[in-house]
């Protein structure tokens, strides 16, 4: 398995203020697919999210990213670990509003410790070379979460993890941002993991898992996937 999670604790606050954002959680998943995890607002998506993306850890349970026993790791490792296996995407893009598009790419690119991958490439990929060297602000919200991506990508990472990539799209852009999803992980093999409260996005994944109440309710394979741009969204 590339991600296997077990048991996973994750608990904010002391005593009567004490919230548990992962109860037990389990799941896994396998290299190369899109899982999309599913949950209403408060379930725990997010926290899963941070801990698989060693953002932050848990209080106890385990768990295994290509190979690696991020349960184990210290802050300092999880740096490292971020910087090579781990992409991120969030909803609101956090470029750097004064670099352009093709800078604010390039800023990964500088601290990659992986072979990566050559900016024309994935500006072609993502079909951006006609605004790269525009700034963010000339930039509509899909073409912003293009660059997102973009930015991402360019280190090779071998997980892509997505929060609510489309949760500032209208629906032409939000089929299109995830198409481009698609593409990233049909040309480059990179695992992709997408949260979303927005149920239409599960039929483009290879797995979907429910969250509720910070446990994983259920895990399943999807055998009727469609494509991002048939999505009903
Ligand atoms: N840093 C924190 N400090 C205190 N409580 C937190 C923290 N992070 C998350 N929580 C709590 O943990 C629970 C799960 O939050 P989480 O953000 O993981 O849910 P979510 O499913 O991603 O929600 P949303 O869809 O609204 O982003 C919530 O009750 C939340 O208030």
């Amino acid at each position: 398995m590339f991600i296997e999670m077990r048991d996973a604790v994750k608990q904010y606050g002391h005593g009567e203020a004490a919230v548990r954002a992962l109860d037990r959680a389990s799941f896994s998943m396998k290299k190369g697919k899109i899982g999309v995890i599913l949950g209403a607002s408060g379930s725990g998506k997010s926290t899963l999210m941070n801990m698989i993306g060693g953002i932050d850890k848990l209080d106890s349970g385990r768990i295994m990213v290509d190979n690696c026993d991020i349960s184990q790791y210290s802050r300092k490792q999880l740096v490292g670990y971020r910087r090579e296996k781990i992409g991120f995407v969030f909803q609101f893009y956090n470029l750097i509003p004064n670099l352009t598009a093709r800078e604010n790419i390039e800023t990964t690119r500088d601290i990659a410790v992986n072979e990566s991958i050559d900016i024309d490439e994935i500006m072609d990929t993502l079909n951006m070379t006609s605004f790269a060297n525009r700034y963010p602000s000339e930039l509509s919200g899909g073409q912003q979460q293009r660059v997102a991506i973009a930015r991402a990508i360019a280190k090779n990472p071998a997980l892509l993890l997505c929060d609510e990539l489309t949760g500032a799209l209208d629906s032409k852009s939000s089929k299109d941002v995830l198409s481009y999803i698609e593409k990233i992980n049909r040309e480059y093999g990179t695992t992709v993991l997408i949260i979303t409260h927005n149920e239409a996005i599960q039929q483009m994944a290879d797995m979907v898992i429910h969250v509720k109440d910070g446990r994983v309710v259920s895990q399943e394979e999807n055998d009727n996937k469609i494509s991002a741009q048939q999505l009903a969204l």
